[in-house]
């Protein structure tokens, strides 16, 4: 049988690696040179889960030297990671994603491990890739900048019978945060929870449905803009930490302490700490899965 599947290739393509932070999964397109053409039509088809590769998004790896929105970064983070949603769309940031693409540049030999830069459209994100212990690989940590409470804070997150009261978080990207008194509140997610007011949100927002596990520990479920439920949300657990810690009397700017927070997701575990200058440390497990050919022909169909 391996003599079968070691015979030849049987296909040629551009190359893509697969790879997940608590189970929010990414298909990982090398593209150094920026030459990839990327239609949110392609996108989607690459996450798709049964005609694609599948996966809650795509991490297109281009140096920002080659990119024009991340040109102006090009001195400060030699690498751009070119965030798509699993519909297409465009966003902001991937706190999980920023994990896994350092992750990437380093097992491709591309970064040493320690401290790097990447940039985002959020801005350039500094990362600290863990050297690997046996059997054990090294967390990555991610500053992931200072979270904005865009005003009004309050809004309004209905799913079904049930409305919450929910903060604005903006972690780069929009957030709704609210606490519900069972996870299985929020139901199948199939649809987008319905956040009022919508003039909130002009881009569509991610929404996070939270509950408490223990002293600075909390749970929560994500609606993903431009993904639907996903399994965790890095950018979503950093939000959440944020308003757990208003919500706690534990926000740094007013204590002078920082806070830590465990943040379970349905994929794992991140640890999130704000610290008093009110930048936001996340850190969490980043793994490459798989590495392949994308079928030339399959793109052309
Ligand atoms: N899963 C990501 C967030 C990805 C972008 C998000 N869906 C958006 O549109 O803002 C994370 O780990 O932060």
């Amino acid at each position: 049988m391996s003599e079968i599947l070691n015979s030849r290739r049987v296909v040629s393509g551009p190359r893509f690696l697969k790879g997940h932070g608590t189970e929010n999964d990414f298909v990982i397109l090398p593209d150094p040179d920026g030459v990839l053409d990327l239609p949110p039509a392609l996108v989607a088809r690459l996450c798709d889960r049964r005609a694609g590769i599948g996966a809650d998004g795509v991490l297109r790896v281009v140096r920002s030297a080659a990119h024009p929105e991340a040109l102006p970064m090009a001195a400060e983070a030699e690498w751009f990671m070119d965030y798509r949603n699993s519909d297409g769309s465009v966003a902001e940031m991937c706190g999980n994603g920023v994990r896994v693409f350092a992750r990437y540049l380093v097992l491709a030999g591309l970064a040493k491990s320690g401290e790097l830069a990447v940039a985002t459209r959020a801005g350039v994100r500094q990362v600290h890739v863990a050297a690997d212990r046996p059997g054990a690989p090294g967390e990555v940590t991610v500053r992931m900048g200072r979270a904005e409470l865009p005003g009004p804070g309050s809004v309004t997150v209905s799913v079904g019978e049930y409305d919450w009261p929910a903060l604005n978080v903006n972690m780069g990207n929009p957030h709704a945060v609210a606490f519900v008194d069972d996870l299985a509140q929020a139901g199948n997610l199939y649809a987008t929870p319905s956040v009022e007011p919508a003039s909130a949100y002009p881009t569509g927002v991610n929404v996070e449905f939270v509950v408490d596990r223990g002293p600075r520990h909390v749970a929560m479920r994500v609606h993903e803009r431009g993904s639907g439920e996903t399994r965790s949300c890095g950018t979503g657990a950093c939000a959440v930490m944020v308003a757990a810690a208003r919500r706690d009397g534990a926000d740094p700017a007013v204590t002078g302490q920082p806070v830590t927070y465990t943040v379970d997701v349905p994929g794992g575990r991140l640890v999130i700490t704000e610290r008093v200058d009110g930048v936001v440390e996340m850190t969490g497990p980043a793994v490459i899965v798989a590495e392949g050919e994308l079928s030339a022909d399959w793109l052309k169909s």
